[in-house]
C-alpha cells in the first residue's frame, strides 16, 4: 500500500493543536487532511474554534462539526495549518495554486504560528518553477497583467473552463511564469507596488515550521526563524 505523504505531514501538524486554540484552516489537498484529522479530534472532545481560508475548507469543516467563527469575530489566531505549492529552506513559500492566497495570507499573518504542510515534491532550492499566483482586480486586468510582465515573467490569466477563474473574493488570478525567483523579497516589494495587485502568493517570514512528508514514510521538520 502506498503512503499518503500529504496525510502524513498534515496529521503530524494537527498534533500541535491544543484545547482552547483558535485555529486557521488552510486550503488544498494537503490542508484537507489536516482539517479531517482536526474533525476527528473535535469529535473526541478537543475544544477549538476555527477560521477557514476558503469556501471549500469552510464546507469541509462544517460537515465535520468543527466550530467555525468569522475572521472579523476574533482578534487573532493561535495556529494556522496550511499547504504550499513550493517552499524553500528559508520557509519562503509560493501559495495560491488553489486560488485561496488572499484569505490564506490574511489568516496566516494574524496567527501567532503557522505550520506549512507538504509532500517532498514541494520542497525546492529556488522558488519559481511553480507559476506565482497573483490576485488582481477585474477593473484593470489588462493593464495589471502588462505591469506584471515588466517584472520578467509571463503572466497567464487563470481560467475555469471558458471563463476567467474568480476567487472567493471576486477577483482574478494571474499565474506568473518566472522559471526562477532570485530574490523573493525584492519581487514581493515590486508586486506590492503595482496598484491592480490585491495580493501575491509569496509568503515570506510567515511560516514558523514546515512539516514535510517523504515518500519513504519519514517526516522532515524545518524550523523557521521563530521556533514553534
Ligand atoms: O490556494 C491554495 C493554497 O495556497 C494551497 O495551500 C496550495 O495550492 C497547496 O495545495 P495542495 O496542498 O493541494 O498542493
Amino acid at each position: 500500500m502506498s503512503i499518503n505523504v500529504k496525510q502524513l505531514a498534515a496529521e503530524k501538524a494537527v498534533e500541535y493543536v491544543q484545547d482552547g486554540m483558535k485555529v486557521g484552516l488552510g486550503t488544498g489537498s494537503t490542508a484537507y487532511w489536516a482539517i479531517r484529522k482536526l474533525g476527528e479530534r473535535v469529535s473526541e472532545g478537543l475544544k477549538i474554534t476555527a477560521v477557514a481560508t476558503s469556501q471549500a475548507s469552510e464546507d469541509q469543516a462544517r460537515e465535520l462539526g468543527i466550530p467555525l467563527v468569522a475572521f472579523g469575530d476574533i482578534d487573532s489566531l493561535d495556529l494556522t495549518i496550511d499547504g504550499a505549492d513550493e517552499l524553500d529552506s528559508k520557509l519562503q513559500l509560493i501559495k495560491g495554486g488553489g486560488g485561496a492566497l488572499l484569505r490564506e495570507k490574511i489568516v496566516a499573518s494574524n496567527s501567532t504560528r503557522m505550520i506549512v504542510v507538504a509532500d517532498e515534491s514541494k520542497s525546492v532550492a529556488t522558488l519559481g518553477k511553480f507559476p506565482l499566483p497573483v490576485e488582481i482586480v477585474p477593473f484593470a486586468r489588462e493593464w495589471t497583467v502588462a505591469e506584471l510582465a515588466t517584472l520578467g515573467c509571463e503572466p497567464v490569466l487563470r481560467k475555469n473552463g471558458d471563463e476567467l477563474y474568480k476567487t472567493d473574493n471576486g477577483n482574478y488570478i494571474a499565474d506568473c511564469h518566472f522559471v526562477a525567483i532570485d530574490s523573493a523579497s525584492d519581487l514581493a516589494l515590486k508586486l506590492q507596488g503595482i496598484p491592480g495587485v490585491v495580493e501575491h502568493g509569496l509568503f515570506i517570514g510567515i511560516a514558523d515550521l514546515a512539516i514535510i512528508g517523504k515518500n519513504d514514510g519519514s517526516i522532515e521538520i524545518i524550523e523557521g526563524v521563530r521556533s514553534i
